[in-house]
């Protein structure tokens, strides 16, 4: 899912929100030390990390919740801190867990939220409104006129993304947005976030303490240990196949091979060659994947072959359905090598 910038491409694009060794303290304690950062416009970036390393602290800075102690944040081209933050605010969305609608007021109404504060007229809030409903796929007639407490989790946060978006903002900051709907619903959540995601180009900077939902949904993830000091900021393959750091292969360990399968996919290196023609008789496997498969797809095929009279290898087809080889179990060894060795050039 992740990864949908073109290879290194995440760099070469304009900057949306640049920290500049930015540092705040609270009372003495430090939340962020000193931390520089640079997010790419129109990409996912994921901040991951324990508990009080620092994640919501940055993300407030980003729109003013928070003022930074020290340092500088750039919003374009313009210093956040020179900037109105109630201006600042409505060019910026912000998602929240358990999304903070306002329970006294209906869908319709919180979605319009910021298109009333800025001054629309009631036609054009109501379309924005309807069209908004429609993209997170909540049926205007059905949902508009409903109070909050009459929604369920998901499409609670549904209602508090479309609210987030509903003057269109380049940037969008969410905290936990999902934290509070149950895995099945989260999952849900998280692809068709995605997909409004690229739909729209909106920059989001977000913030989770689940790596599951931070190598499934970021372009880039950076993971943060105390002080937000950044332990390693690269695409989800690479932070799970190459931790940076003894932190970031803590946060990644358990699990570690289970999410390899799921980012990590099939290479021409990876395969077993095809039986010779003139060898030994051999079947053609009957099961096949495509070469650039999820290489758990590539298990769940082998998997399901176990029963067949050929079942120790699956045949690989190219793009244009030729058989290329043979995967066997061998071959998802070779690629979780090939993915963790220390120098295995572009993921
Ligand atoms: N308003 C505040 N006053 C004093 N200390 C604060 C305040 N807000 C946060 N902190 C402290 O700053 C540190 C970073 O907090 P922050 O909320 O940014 O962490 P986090 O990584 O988002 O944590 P979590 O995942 O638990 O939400 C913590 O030690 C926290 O106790």
């Amino acid at each position: 899912m992740a990864g949908h910038l073109p290879s290194g491409g995440a760099d070469e694009r304009p900057v949306a929100i640049r920290f500049e060794s930015v540092r705040k303290e609270y009372a003495g304690s430090v939340a962020v030390d000193d931390l520089s950062l640079a997010v790419r416009e129109h990409e996912l970036l994921v901040l991951v990390g324990p508990s009080g390393c620092g994640k919501s602290t940055t993300l407030r800075m980003a729109n003013r919740l928070v003022e930074p102690t020290a340092g500088r944040i750039v919003l374009g081209e313009e210093d956040v801190t020179d900037a109105d933050p109630v201006a600042l605010r409505r060019r910026i969305g912000y998602v929240i867990q358990n999304v903070g609608l306002f329970p006294h007021r209906t869908v319709e109404q919180n979605v319009a939220t910021v298109p009333a504060l800025l001054g629309w007229d009631r036609r054009r809030t109501r379309d924005r409104v309807a069209e908004l409903l429609t993209l997170v796929g909540l049926e205007p007639a059905q949902y508009a006129r409903r109070w909050p407490h009459e929604l369920s989790g998901g499409e609670r946060q549904r209602v508090g993304v479309a609210r987030a978006l509903a003057t269109d903002p380049p940037v969008l900051l969410m905290d936990e947005p999902f934290g509070a709907v149950d895995p099945v619903g989260r999952a849900r959540l998280q692809q068709e976030f995605i997909r409004l995601q690229r739909d729209l180009g909106t920059t989001v900077m977000m913030v989770t303490h689940d790596i599951d939902e931070a190598v499934r949904m970021a372009d880039r993830v950076v993971v943060l240990s105390r002080g937000a000091h950044v332990e390693q900021l690269a695409p989800p393959l690479e932070v799970v196949a190459r931790p940076a750091s003894p932190a970031v292969a803590d946060l990644v360990g358990r699990g570690r091979t289970a999410r390899l399968l799921a980012l990590g996919r099939l290479e021409p290196a990876d395969l077993d060659d095809l039986p010779r023609r003139d060898g030994p008789a051999a079947t053609a496997p009957s099961r096949t994947v495509r070469l650039g498969a999820e290489l758990g797809d590539v298990v769940a095929a082998l998997t399901a072959a176990l029963d067949a009279p050929d079942g120790t290898a699956v045949g690989v087809l190219d793009e244009s359905g030729r058989p290329v080889g043979l995967a066997s179990a061998g071959s998802v060894v070779r690629a979780l090598h090939r993915l963790t060795a220390a120098d295995p050039g572009p993921v």
